[in-house]
Formats: C-alpha cells, structure tokens, sequence
C-alpha cells in the first residue's frame, strides 16, 4: 500500500491490478479532480460510493468522456479560452484532462503551455476559478507547517516553484506566475509519467513590482514591493526547510526566477534539498542537444563550431555553461572553449574589462583579443562580435524580439554555409526571429529551432519542418529520472547526460534537429532512464536496487512507473473519516 492522499490509497491485488481505496463518498468524491471519473463511475460503484442517483444513467467509457469533451474544446473562440476550458477540466477531472491531453497533445500543448501559458499568466487573476497549488506569502511562511499540511496528498515527489519575478520573456507577473508551476507540471505528468497526485506546483509570492497590478482591483497576490535580502532569503529558506520535512523525497524544480535570483536561489539550495533551475540547467541542456544534432546533420563536431549567445540571464548563462561543458568533452581546454563561447547582453560582447554579474564572468572574453573588434572603439556589438568571431551558430535567450537582424544572420553566411540559428526566446512574440524570415536570408541554408512553436516553413518549393528547441525536451525527463532514482542532488553530468540522451533520440529527417511534440513522451521517458542511470554513477542514487540494473532494466523500471490515465476501479475503504490520522 501507498500512502497518497488523505482521501485515497492506491492499492495492488493478487493479480497486480490496482484499485484506489476511497475513504470519501457522496457529492464530495465528485468534486475532487484525482478521484472523480463523473459518468464512469459503475453502477457498482456508484451504489457503494453512495452516488447513485447523482449521475446520468449511462456509464461512459473513457473514450466517450475524451470525444464529448474533444468536441466542446474546439468550439472555444481562441487560444486563451481553450486553456481555460482544459485548466477547468483539470480542476474537474484529472484522468480525463491527461487522457485527452495525450491523445491530442501537438494541438492541446501550445495552449496548456508556451505560448499561451503565458496568457494566463498575465490575466491569472481574471481567470482564476478553483485552487491549485501551494500560495506562500511573506504573511503566511509562519505557518509554513500548517499549509504543507492542508495539502490534500501525502507523497509528493515533484514541486515546481516560481516567484514570477522573470515569467518567459515577459517579467514580473506577481501571483501571475502560479499558472506557470501549474503548466510545467501538467507535462510532468503527461510527458514524464509522474503521477498528478505526486505533484505540487508553488507560487513564491514575495510581491511585485509592477504598480499596475497592484492597483488592479482584481489582483489575487499580495499588495508589496517584491522582497529582497534576508527577507526574501527567509521565505525560500522556510519553504525549503518545510517541503524537506513534509515530503522528503521530493525534488524541486525552480522557475523563472529573474537571473539576479536564479543563479543564488540554485546554489544556496542544490545540495540542501535536490533541486534544479529549469531556465539555466534545463535550457542549457536543450541548447546543447540541439547544437549537437545540428552538427550530426551537417557532419562536423560541436569542436568546429563558434557560438554567440545572446542574453547573459538565467537561460543564456545555462547555454553557454552546457555547451562549454560538451566542448571540454570534445576536449578544447577551458581557454580555448571560452574563446569559442561568446556571450552578448544588452552592452554588447562580454569582456573581462566590464563590470560582471558574477554568474557571467566565466564567459567573459580577454580584452585584448576582441580589442580592435567594435569600428566605434568601444565594447562590440552582436553584428561585430558576430563578424569577427565568426559565429557559425547563434542563439538567443534575451527576450528581445527582432534582435537577429538580416544583416547579423548575413554576416554568419560568411563563415558557414549552414548557419545554425535557435531564437529561444518566449512565448512567441519575444522570440529574436522568425523562421521564414531566417530561411530567407539564408536562402534556405540555416538551421532553426525556435522556443515556441512556429509552423513549418515552405521555402524554394522545400518544407523545413519546424524544431521547436523548449527545455520541455528536458525537465520532465530529468525530474522523472531524479525522482525515480530518489536522488539526494541532481548533478552537473545528469543534466549534461540529459542533453546528449535528446540528441540521441532525435530523428534528423527533414532537417529537424529537436524531436516533434508527439515524441515528448518516449524522449522523456529515455531521458528519465539516462538520468537513473547517471545518479547511480555519481553516487546520489538513494534507490538501490538500480546499482545492479543494466541500461535495458531501467528502461523497463522508468515504463512500468510512468503514470498512465486511466480510471482504476474504486473500492470503499474500509473506514470512513474526512480526517485518517
Ligand atoms: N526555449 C527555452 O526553452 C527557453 C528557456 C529559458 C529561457 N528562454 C527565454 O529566454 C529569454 C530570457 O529568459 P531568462 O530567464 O534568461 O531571462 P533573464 O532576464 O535572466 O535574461 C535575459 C538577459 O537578456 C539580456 N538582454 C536584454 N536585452 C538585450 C539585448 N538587446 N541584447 C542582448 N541581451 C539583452 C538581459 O540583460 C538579461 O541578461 C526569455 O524570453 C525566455 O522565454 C527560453
Ligand atoms: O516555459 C518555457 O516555454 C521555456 C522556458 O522555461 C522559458 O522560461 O521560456
Ligand atoms: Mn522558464
């Protein structure tokens, strides 16, 4: 038996087939999204649950539940109104809302996640409907205990934790940011196979800087200036301290925090509860493996390659950290990767001259190599550092739209035939540039991915179908495979094997270089079995009886695990109590 939920057990017969124990009936079980399969109840169900006369008389088939639900989904006049709709399936009925998300998932992705995730994290408090997740405040870390406590399940495994302050590429949203813990979860669950009951998104609401949301009436977060210092430091320390003591096997995945944040929040907290940062080490790892696949299509190494990256935040730091750790692999010493890995923010070219944000300094370039490079005499622009470096592949995480111009995409034909060109930045509008645009310029010569989903370009009578180059490729499968293997740290090489599983697995036909969306689910599950497989090499495996298994066992371990949707048969429990100690 498994302790889940207050409200349930999951429990095996004989025969391995699993039942869920319920000790909730009536109206009640209805209204709980884990435990209400609404039509599918049977009969026998429904007269030992006390629902019968409840529900309509015919017994639906999960099938049936997904079409009738499928058809209404359409009719939703645009994108925002259908991540209404299913975030209001979710909140209704859990097996449901997964079964139909993986059944529809290329369409029903860009709108439970980027792009329009980041609709609903702008209007959250207009749309707000029913609870989700844990909300902390600077006005209740106090009672930190008793909120971990109200949380209806028991063994909670994966925490998606934001304090909004860098949402995407669109800032400080405030409480906004809840929807944000929420969508990177759903995937979890549909991608990485980590059952719903296991998962807990969290919005860190230390305030907010924007006066607009302040002032809006509506507004559901707390009405301050965002904290800073100690007491910032105090409301992620209890929350740490609280999730260690209520779920110790947890695993928490931090997101979106703005760079000044990010890189403190990760280190204070990587060996004192495992963790990860999604934006730095889950896009580095995606970066890298599509760089990589890039270089398998067009036969060179990543050695051959000279990289710009553009943004020194969270995620362009993560790219460049991911693909100086392939180089070194390759076996540049860290001078010669440095000089390979230029990094661009808002000033230009990153020198070691300029006054850094410590997180930066390692990417920084030696002044006297790059002094002769700006025409001005000042610090180089992307278009001269683009020039003289002579970047083969350029990407981009500033958040900045249209910042790759015709002339830079250009200037990189000078230096490759095949420029590889990834505008990573989110959700759609922020993205540095579009595809047809850089296929133009290119004469259909680069190789694009893009962070949101753009649609396959026609170019000179060829299709270049698009790669979409999301960390999505990465978190569900790294946090899958850590929370398998009850990893006590989630390790550099366990990020870095991330990227080269998703290489691995993806398949180069018609130029792609990341896999499509309907491989989500098979790319994470081999992800999560890398990633075992690696915390058991590094030491940080807590489950043991993966040291002895061989890659093919735990391909078997991660597939048996995943969670599925789909209704189990329910069983009363034996006792009946709102309140089991
Ligand atoms: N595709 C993905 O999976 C993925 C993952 C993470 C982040 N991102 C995207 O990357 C963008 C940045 O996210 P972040 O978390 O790193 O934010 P961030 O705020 O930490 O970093 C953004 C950086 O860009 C710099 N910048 C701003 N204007 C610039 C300009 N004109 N030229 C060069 N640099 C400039 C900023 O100074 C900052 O250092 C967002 O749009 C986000 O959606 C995409
Ligand atoms: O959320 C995404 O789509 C990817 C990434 O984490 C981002 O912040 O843009
Ligand atoms: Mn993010």
């Amino acid at each position: 038996m498994t302790a889940v939920s207050r409200y349930y057990d999951v429990h095996r017969d004989a025969h391995g087939q699993r039942h869920l124990h319920v000790n909730l009936t009536g109206f009640a079980l209805l209204r709980l999204p884990l435990l209400n399969k609404s039509t599918a109840f049977t009969h026998e169900e429904r007269r030992a649950l006390g629902l019968i006369g409840l529900l309509p008389p015919h017994v639906s088939t999960l099938d049936e539940q997904i079409e009738r639900t499928w058809r209404r989904y359409v009719l939703q006049g645009n994108d925002l109104e259908k991540h209404i709709f299913l975030r209001n399936l979710q909140d209704r009925n859990e097996v449901l809302f997964y079964a139909l998300v993986t059944r529809h998932l290329d369409d029903v992705l860009p709108i439970l996640y980027t792009p329009t995730v980041g609709e609903a994290v702008r209007v959250f408090s207009h749309i707000y409907r029913y609870p989700r997740g844990l909300a902390i405040s600077a006005d209740t870390i106090g009672e930190i205990d008793q909120a971990l406590d109200n949380v209806p399940l028991d063994d909670v495994r994966m925490i998606v934790a934001t304090d909004s302050s860098a949402i995407l590429g669109i800032g400080d949203q405030g409480f906004g940011g809840m929807a944000i813990s929420i969508g990177k979860l759903s995937l979890y669950t549909a991608a990485g196979g980590v059952g719903p009951d296991k998962t807990l998104p969290v919005e860190l609401d230390v305030g907010t800087n924007r006066q607009d949301l302040i002032d809006d009436p509506l507004y559901l977060g707390v009405r301050h200036e965002r904290l800073t210092g100690a007491a910032y430091d105090d409301v992620l320390d209890r929350f740490v301290e609280g999730v260690a003591h209520r779920y110790p096997k947890a695993i928490i995945q931090w997101e979106d925090f703005a760079s000044a944040t990010a890189f403190r929040v990760l280190d204070r907290y990587r060996r004192v509860i495992p963790s990860f940062n999604d934006d730095i080490q889950g896009t580095g790892a995606m970066a890298l493996a599509g760089v990589l696949s890039a270089c398998r299509l067009t036969g060179e190494r990543l050695k051959d390659q000279t990289f710009v990256v553009v943004g020194a935040g969270a995620g362009g730091t993560g790219v460049a950290w991911a693909i100086t750790q392939g180089l070194l692999r390759e076996g540049l010493s860290r001078d010669e990767a440095r000089e390979r890995v230029l990094v661009v923010d808002r000033q230009g070219l990153l020198t070691q001259d300029q006054q850094l944000d410590a997180h930066q300094v390692p990417y920084a370039q030696r002044p006297d190599r790059t002094r002769t490079w700006s025409a001005a005499g000042g610090v180089p622009t992307l278009l001269e550092t683009v020039q003289q470096a002579g970047a083969t592949v350029l990407l981009g995480l500033s958040g900045v739209p249209g910042l790759f111009t015709q002339p830079i995409i250009e200037a990189m034909l000078a230096h490759t035939a095949r420029p590889v060109v990834f505008p990573l930045s989110n959700p759609t509008g922020n993205a540095e540039a579009v595809p047809a645009d850089v296929l133009r310029w290119t004469a259909g010569q680069a190789i694009v991915a893009t962070g949101s989903p753009f649609a396959d370009v026609e170019y000179a009578g060829q299709v270049h179908p698009a790669s979409q180059g999301n960390n999505a490729f990465i978190f569900p499968g790294l946090g899958f495979g850590a929370v398998l293997a009850r990893a006590r740290e989630i390790t550099d090489s366990m990020v870095l094997d991330a990227a080269y599983t998703l290489s691995d697995c993806t398949d180069l036909s018609g130029g792609r270089v990341y896999p499509p969306v309907s491989a989500l689910r098979e790319v994470s599950l081999r992800v999560a079995a890398r990633v075992m497989s690696r915390a058991v090499t590094d030491g940080v495996a807590a489950e043991y009886r993966l040291r002895t298994m061989s890659e093919a066992d735990l391909q078997a371990y991660v597939r048996d695990r995943a969670w599925t949707p789909e209704y189990l048969p329910f069983q009363k429990a034996a006792r009946v109590s709102m309140d089991l100690p």
